[in-house]
């Protein structure tokens, strides 16, 4: 019961290729899958500005074409920068041998409802995701029951969020700009390229953007999810689907694409974040006595503590490296991190953001800075959690002077930094090799198989949620 449409879903057109050549000029690096095949450490050289690309396959060896670039590109230079790929500058000139570089950019994102018609069938792919609900595998064949059950039960609360931000997510219309303004950027260092939008659960979908990439001829891609940091359940469930659809179609598998798993320690994204706490802090009589509170989203801890999901460490790193951004400015302002948006029966990673909201109102703390970390556009838990839910929750709580940072959206400074990485990252894009992934577990999909298991999975699952254990777990994600 997957909602998809064949809807294009292409930001940005009037595309025109530039000229470059593959040399045979590589560097290699192994990556390793730490218990879950998701949570894909690459090991490069420790101060390589590529530590965090890696290319699609995520087989245990990758091979990196590196480019040259035509002379008149002036970022030539710096595409090759890391480990032993180098770049010579020599002028391309048109003849036999050179390749017509078609470049993409493929923004990933978690999508949301449009409208709140919407709400219940978008909630039903999120929880029908094994990245957002993992079940044991002998229990697998309860996703999608499970997530129709979750869903319709969670929908009439979620509506009431997205209802209150004005009937629908924002997030189509700003990751559109975020694309659009990073064409402009590219194309102001020179590189012509596509740029689309792939949601994980919405429109437009990363299986639409994926068509429309193979029918505009894409000939080398940069994947860039728009999450600073990794987490399987985000970056990670988005890479599963890409690794699905690349393995099965022999056009794609030879495309080279290179993935920016993570980026929330570029120097870009860490000055413009700090910009913002600046400009925010400046609002407040007394600017120095404010609390920085950084929300996160959080994630079950079982993701970090069993599979090992980086997204606490890489969260913690983050705010360290903001912090010390706004110290080099003279900012000392105390500062803390909390999770938010919690969902469903297990532990998730702690201190909660509305325990520790409280904790500090009733210690005494008087002025308040919410920087929400995990995304860099405003959605419902910006809009609605942040700045309705813990905003009175705050008030109530003691505190006074109530702030909080924008999400960076368009900030130029940001979009700037994301076009770097995605000129640092083209070298290093590889072509998928169909038959040496092993890392993904394909779900096939005979359909009377696929119907007999969802007619089977709704018995069970409705005979199961008559147990008390069941029941006080489902009600867990209303
Ligand atoms: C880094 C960001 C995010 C992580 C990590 C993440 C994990 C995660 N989320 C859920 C459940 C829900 N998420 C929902 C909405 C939502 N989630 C994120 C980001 C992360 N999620 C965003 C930006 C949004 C909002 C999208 C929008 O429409 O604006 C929702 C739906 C909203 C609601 O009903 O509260 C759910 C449910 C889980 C279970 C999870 C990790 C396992
Ligand atoms: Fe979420």
């Amino acid at each position: 019961m997957d909602v998809k449409s064949s809807s294009a879903l292409l930001s940005n057109t009037n595309f025109s290729g530039f000229t470059l050549r593959n040399s045979d000029h590589a560097f290699s690096t192994s990556c390793s899958y730490p218990r879950s095949p998701m949570a894909v450490s690459c090991q490069l050289s420790k101060n390589s500005h590529h530590e965090n690309v890696t290319s699609l396959p995520l087989s245990n060896t990758l091979t990196n074409h590196c480019l040259t670039f035509d002379k008149r590109n002036p970022l030539g230079k710096t595409f090759c920068s890391a480990g032993v790929c180098t770049y010579d500058g020599v002028a391309v000139e048109s003849h036999s041998g050179i390749v017509e570089e078609k470049v993409g950019v493929l923004l990933l994102n978690l999508g949301g409802p449009d409208k709140l018609d919407d709400v219940q069938p978008f909630l039903y792919n999120l929880f029908a995701d094994p990245d957002i609900i993992r079940l044991p595998r002998l229990f697998r064949f309860l996703q999608r029951p499970l997530a129709q059950l979750i869903s319709v039960l969670r929908a009439p609360k979620s509506k009431e969020g997205y209802a209150a931000i004005g009937g629908g997510s924002p997030l189509r219309k700003i990751t559109d700009e975020q694309a659009n303004a990073l064409k402009m950027a590219l194309e102001a260092m020179k590189i012509s390229a596509n740029v689309y939008v792939g949601m994980r659960y919405w429109y437009p979908f990363t299986e639409e953007a994926i068509q429309q990439i193979k029918r505009d001829r894409i000939t080398r891609l940069v994947v860039l999810p728009l999450y600073p940091q990794y987490s399987i359940s985000t970056t990670g469930s988005s890479i599963r689907v890409l690794q699905s659809l690349f393995r099965k179609d022999a056009h794609l598998s030879k495309l080279p694409v290179a993935v920016i798993k993570s980026w929330y320690q570029r120097e870009g994204y860490v000055k413009s974040m700090a910009d913002l706490i600046t400009k925010e802090l400046e609002t407040f009589s007394e600017p120095s006595e404010v609390m920085i509170f950084f929300s996160a989203h959080g994630v079950p801890v079982s993701y970090v503590e069993n599979s090992g999901d980086p997204y606490k460490d890489q969260m913690e790193e983050c705010i360290f490296l903001i912090m010390q951004e706004l110290k080099a400015r003279g900012i000392e302002n105390k500062h803390t991190l909390a999770y938010q948006s919690r969902v469903g029966p297990v532990q998730w990673l702690k201190p909660y953001t509305d325990e520790v909201l409280v904790e500090l109102g009733q210690s005494g703390v008087k002025s308040l800075l919410a920087v929400p970390v995990s995304f860099v556009s405003e959605h419902i838990e910006t809009l609605e959690e942040i700045d309705m839910e813990y905003k009175e929750l705050a008030l109530e709580s003691g505190i006074k002077n109530w702030g909080r940072v924008p999400a960076l959206g368009c900030t130029s400074s940001f979009i700037t930094d994301l076009a770097e990485a995605v000129v640092e990252a083209l070298p290093s894009a590889t072509a998928m090799s169909a038959s040496s992934d092993t890392s993904i577990v394909e779900e096939d999909h005979d359909p009377i198989r696929d119907f007999v298991k969802l007619l089977f999975g709704s018995v069970l699952a409705f005979l199961l949620l008559l147990s008390p254990k069941m029941i006080s777990a489902v009600k867990n994600y209303l």
